[in-house]
């Protein structure tokens, strides 16, 4: 038997994959390499270079690999490209899921885990931190298009011998300790990554962006999780279903938060760097302050995190930053 890991030559599957050797399973990734490396995934782990969205394809693999659990991170993540290009979300993150759930479905896997987001919550309520029952309102496309993914994960459990787990992460960040793998994207528009980048210059600068916000030093707060512990998270799923078939939808954060100054702050320290920081305007989209509350997911899957340190997180994240400067020289 095998587990499937879609995306797993992007970020957050390539933790995966790793943490999935790590643990014994047998490995089979399907990734188009849109925003993938083959080189992300190990060379022990059979690679299918192509789309969630080909039926022939998912039709396939799951039958002729004896798949028992699909973890699903194949998607299209930069929230202001949602805006623009709704419908290329839409296609993306939930068209291309039914195709990949039916297939499952039709092979008969009885688990699936998929990677949805804090941003189906939008703006809380409140500052206090966002409980899994609290109003699902995504204020972009990206948002909407993984909320339409779990909606049709729970209908489709209700309907067929298949459970489930949606995992709604906050802001993730860090690599792996063992400087297996990272984030590679050079793009990449997240937070850590902009200013590790700008730290090892190889930007000329960062922005910060809106100082007006109503927190503490006036910029956003976010609730930053080690791709790690996050990994982590998910292999204690997988086990959950495997145990207990219950389906589980958990946020992965660590239930507080940190402002923009703060990891900026962070990265200068870590790195000795004193990069160039811009103020700029309020980036479309931003919520002021988003942060979990973690209960769920520590006590229903026993999750312990052991990378909850921002000076951790950027010190992985600079290893990894620095490791590929060489990779690509
Ligand atoms: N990074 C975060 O902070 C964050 C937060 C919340 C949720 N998520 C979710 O986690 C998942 C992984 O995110 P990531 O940061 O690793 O992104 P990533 O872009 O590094 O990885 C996505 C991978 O999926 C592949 N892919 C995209 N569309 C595909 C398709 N149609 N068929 C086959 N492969 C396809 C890409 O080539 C890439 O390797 C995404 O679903 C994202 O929405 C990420
Ligand atoms: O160069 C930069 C990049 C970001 N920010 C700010 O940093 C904060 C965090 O931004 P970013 O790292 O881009 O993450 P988010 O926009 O919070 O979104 C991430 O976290 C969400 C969950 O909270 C996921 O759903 C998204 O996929 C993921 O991109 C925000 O206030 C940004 O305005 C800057 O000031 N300068």
């Amino acid at each position: 038997m095998s587990v499937l890991v879609t995306g797993g030559a992007g970020y957050i599957g390539s933790h995966m994959v790793w943490r999935l050797l790590d643990a014994g399973e047998n490995v089979v990734v399907i990734d188009r390499l849109s925003t993938g490396f083959d080189w992300a995934v190990p060379a022990e782990v059979e690679l299918v270079v192509g789309d969630i969205g080909d039926p022939e394809l998912v039709g396939k693999v799951p039958r002729e690999r004896g798949v028992s659990a699909v973890f699903h991170f194949a998607g299209s993540i930069v929230v202001p490209e949602s805006v623009t290009d709704p419908l290329g979300y839409y296609l993306n993150n939930t068209v291309k899921s039914r195709a990949l759930l039916e297939a499952c479905v039709d092979a008969g896997v009885p688990h699936f885990i998929f990677s949805s987001t804090a941003a189906v919550y939008g703006t809380p309520e409140t500052a206090d931190p966002v409980a899994e029952d609290a109003a699902l309102r995504p204020e972009s496309p990206y948002g909407t298009s993984k909320l339409m993914t779990e909606t049709m994960l729970r209908d489709t459990a209700a309907a067929h011998p298949l459970n489930y787990a949606c995992l709604r992460y906050f802001n993730v960040a860090g690599a792996d300790p063992a400087g297996r793998t990272g984030q590679s994207t050079p793009d990449a528009t997240h937070l850590i990554k902009v200013a590790t980048q700008a730290a090892l210059s190889k930007r000329p600068y960062m922005q910060v962006f809106g100082t007006d916000y109503p927190t503490p030093d006036g910029t956003c707060i976010r609730d930053y999780i080690h791709v790690t512990d996050l990994v982590d998270a998910h292999y204690l799923a997988l086990e959950h279903l495997r145990a207990t078939g219950e389906n589980l939808t958990a946020n992965c954060g660590y239930g507080h938060g940190h402002s923009v100054l703060e990891v900026v702050d962070v990265v200068k320290r870590v790195s000795g760097s004193e990069f160039e920081v811009r103020m700029a305007d309020r980036r479309a989209g931003d919520a002021v302050s988003i942060v979990a509350n973690s209960d769920r997911i520590r006590e229903r899957l026993g999750w312990k995190p052991h990378y909850d340190d921002l000076e951790k997180i950027v010190t992985h994240a600079l290893n990894w930053e620095d490791a590929l400067s060489r990779r690509n020289t």
